[in-house]
């Protein structure tokens, strides 16, 4: 690698807030600080209990990427796709033209995970929807010298990835043991992040200060990331990087498209059952019933 190392240029603590019906979401990228890092719309670390969870709602006009971490949830969506996303595994859906659905505790006690919103460009906005679903004894793993990385997107210690990502997306989850050092190419024109789950880690070119869980650090430019593990506990971080898209953005709520005027559309489609948004009209989610 012929480049330098990335470095931290901004650093934030995601604090609680909440979101959906009674549901806790740490949300680090959405909130008014970070409103949008491209193609990255919302991350957040999520904790529900039922009877909390996010029942009956759309999306249009991006991905949501649901990693979970402890537990399990329950989704299903207007065209009767139902299952349930348990610790580990990983749900992909590309929302395209329009998704109604429910996400809601698969079971009693906490279910905690991430879920990322990605940007798609004008051009796939209006596409069919789509999922892609691995369960997590077939997300690829590989481990060397302390460092253990699952491959969720993209690419990592010659493994990739099957996911296919509209919006190039890499999304690495790291587990270093105590001593630990890592170092991971990150394209040079992607936008990327860390985001730290568990353990306390020195990230970046200037080896400046120690994170700890909850923070998520923006990386500057470079052509990879460098972590250490100086500490006796385990670190656990994930790693996301995206080629931005570089297109206006208007949101509202869960719809994200280019302009106010396609926004009026969504909503008007989604009030009247048209242009993807048909059989909103007599569907209602089971785990809402
Ligand atoms: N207010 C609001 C508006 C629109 C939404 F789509 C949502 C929503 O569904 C979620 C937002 N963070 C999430 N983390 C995890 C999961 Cl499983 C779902 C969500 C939401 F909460
Ligand atoms: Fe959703």
């Amino acid at each position: 690698m012929s480049g330098d190392p990335r470095t931290v240029v901004r650093k934030f603590l995601a604090r609680p807030q909440h979101e959906g019906a009674g549901a806790v979401v740490r949300r680090s990228i959405g909130r008014f600080e970070l409103k949008y890092f491209d193609p990255f719309l919302v991350l957040d670390e999520f904790s529900i209990t039922a009877p909390a969870g996010f029942p009956d709602h759309p999306h249009r006009g991006f991905e949501t990427v649901t990693y979970m971490l402890q537990g399990a949830v329950t989704h299903e969506d207007f065209e009767g796709h139902k299952g349930t996303i348990e610790a580990g595994d990983l749900q992909w859906m590309t929302a395209g033209r329009g998704i109604v659905h429910s996400e809601m505790p698969a079971s009693n006690g906490t279910q905690k995970g991430l879920q990322l919103w990605i940007n798609l460009s004008d051009r796939h906005k209006m596409i069919e929807p789509r999922y892609q679903e691995i369960a997590s004894t077939n997300i690829a793993e590989a481990s060397e010298d302390g460092v253990t990385v699952r491959i969720i997107a993209g690419e990592s210690l010659g493994i990739q990835s099957p996911i296919y990502t509209r919006t190039p997306t890499m999304f690495l989850d790291f587990t270093l043991e105590p001593g630990a050092y890592m170092q991971q190419p990150v394209p040079e024109s992607w936008n990327a992040f860390v985001y730290v789950l568990e353990g306390e880690g020195v990230f970046g070119k200037s080896r400046s200060s120690s994170t700890t869980a909850h923070h998520l650090l923006l990386l500057g430019p470079g052509d990879r990331l460098m972590a250490w593990n100086k500490s006796s506990k385990m670190l656990r971080f994930i790693l996301v990087g995206g080629e931005p898209i570089g297109q206006p953005v208007v949101q509202w709520g869960p719809f994200v498209m280019n302009t106010q005027e396609e926004i009026d559309q969504t909503i008007q489609d989604f009030e009247n059952f048209e242009n993807g948004f048909e059989k909103a009209r007599y569907w209602r989610s089971e785990a809402t019933q």
